[in-house]
């Protein structure tokens, strides 16, 4: 593959942007491919090469790169109406209206511009509503770019995980280990009185797949309600895409208080969302006391794309043909690992799936998840999952990003360069897409 035109783009982009790039994540070695367009479930880069996609913008793109044509007629019809006017419209209703009527734990909503804005707006929303500071977030867990929730360390002392933060920030976050139900109590034990939240993905899905042991989330909602604190569920990956239109907390049957949403509740643009019950929810100013303002919040153009494509999901097959490529992909891989690499571990579920490259045995891993795993019937090596963020970092990172990640981009097969992010099946892959990238993990592996 010739790759001229985009070694001289990211030349250029080194001079003007951060490392080259507007998200870290996107700084791969030893320069990035750009992406001149989409066509389906493909990107085609700037020098003409042809990648099927698995990183669909890191999650939003649940149909590839060709909306069906009613979210493309939206978004053009409101483009060219605005497309914005610091004053409410209809769509912005209407799309709260249907993402109510689905998601469980959601009565009422405040549309905002990214995840990261979402999981700020709802711990501050937690700690005004509770009037109290701590909250409880997962080691391995990810929330954005946020000051609260990046922090490094256990129950016992958290600090931050990147310069910038004062670490008096951090004194209000306690990190426990995901799947672990006696340290959350006692940590309620210890602090209860001080803790406004729990915030957690319900599947650690930046750090993994880790999938929630069977009880995990119950017990969370037991030990929350039993403090009078809020459970947040963090479903900025997992909303819309794992569970179909109920989300996470819809397939795991546990209602959380507040629910954070980004990605494809957006429609492919830039989009966050809290929602929850309505008495919590309206606390946000103007209604109650608890400040959210956002210039671009509920942007017409992002209403519209996120209402149709979270209607057409209604209304057409789209999470079975997804879910069935998801399954599909993660059995292949899994057969060609058993052939091949049998210390490495698929994991995932619905159409969302990962090579976690472990080396510390299946028996090992076995035994670490004897008592946890045998619920996550969907993840074709249950017996082998991790359980943790830990047990994930234990994984070949470097082995993943600069020998596998090369390997399958130059067999046309896009993935997210860091080891941990998820991969993604969208409406636009077809058996044929899954067939050449199980013969491309064969011969890169
Ligand atoms: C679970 C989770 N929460 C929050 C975020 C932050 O969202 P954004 O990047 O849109 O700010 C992300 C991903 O970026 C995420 O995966
Ligand atoms: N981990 C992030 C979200 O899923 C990756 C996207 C980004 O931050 O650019």
């Amino acid at each position: 593959m010739n790759h001229d035109e985009s070694r001289s783009l990211y030349d250029r982009a080194l001079s003007v942007l951060a490392g080259g790039v507007n998200s870290s994540v996107r700084a791969t070695q030893p320069y990035p491919f750009f992406v001149e367009r989409g066509d389906g479930a493909h990107v085609i880069d700037a020098d003409g090469n042809r990648y099927i996609d698995y990183v669909m913008g890191y999650g939003p793109l649940l149909y590839g790169h060709d909306a069906p044509d009613p979210v493309q007629s939206a978004v053009q019809k409101h483009a060219a109406a605005g497309p914005m006017y610091g004053a409410p419209t209809e769509i912005e209703v209407e799309h709260a209206e249907f993402v109510a009527r689905h998601v469980p734990s959601v009565e009422m909503l405040r549309f905002v511009n990214s995840g990261t804005e979402a999981t700020v707006s709802a711990v501050r929303l937690a700690r005004g509503v509770t009037d109290r500071d701590k909250i409880v977030v997962m080691q391995g867990g990810y929330h954005g770019a946020q000051e609260s929730t990046l922090v490094e360390g256990g129950p016992g002392g958290a600090k931050p995980s990147t310069p910038g933060i004062p670490s008096s920030f951090a004194d209000h976050t306690i990190p426990v280990p995901f799947n672990d139900e006696e340290t959350v109590r006692e940590v309620f034990e210890e602090h209860g009185e001080d803790i406004a939240a729990v915030l957690t993905e319900p599947i650690l899905a930046n750090t993994g797949i880790v999938q929630p042991v069977d009880g995990y989330l119950e017990a969370l909602r037991d030990v929350t309600e039993a403090h009078g604190a809020l459970l947040i569920f963090d479903e900025v990956i997992t909303g819309f895409r794992v569970g179909g239109l109920q989300c996470a907390q819809g397939k795991f049957g546990v209602t959380p208080d507040l629910t954070t949403f980004g990605k494809i509740i957006g429609g492919g643009f830039p989009v966050g969302a809290v929602g929850g019950k309505a008495e919590l929810v309206e606390q946000f100013t103007p209604a109650g006391d608890v400040f959210q303002s956002g210039t671009f919040s509920g942007h017409p153009v992002t209403m519209a794309a996120g209402h149709e494509y979270l209607k057409y999901a209604a209304e057409n097959d789209v999470y079975e043909h997804v879910d069935r490529l998801g399954e599909k992909l993660r059995a292949g891989i899994t057969d060609i690992l058993e052939e091949q690499a049998p210390e490495y571990t698929v994991v995932g579920t619905d159409s969302m799936f990962k090579t976690v490259f472990t080396r510390h045995g299946v028996a090992e891993r076995a035994d670490a998840c004897a008592d946890g795993c045998s619920q996550v019937e969907s993840c074709p090596n249950y017996d082998a999952c991790p359980k943790t963020g830990a047990d994930v970092s234990k994984a070949e990172t470097d082995r993943w990003e600069r020998v596998f990640w090369q390997e399958m981009k130059d067999r046309g097969v896009f993935l997210t360069a860091n080891q941990f992010e998820s991969q993604f099946v969208s409406y636009a892959h077809t058996d044929e897409d899954i067939e050449e990238t199980l013969e491309a993990y064969k011969a890169a592996l």
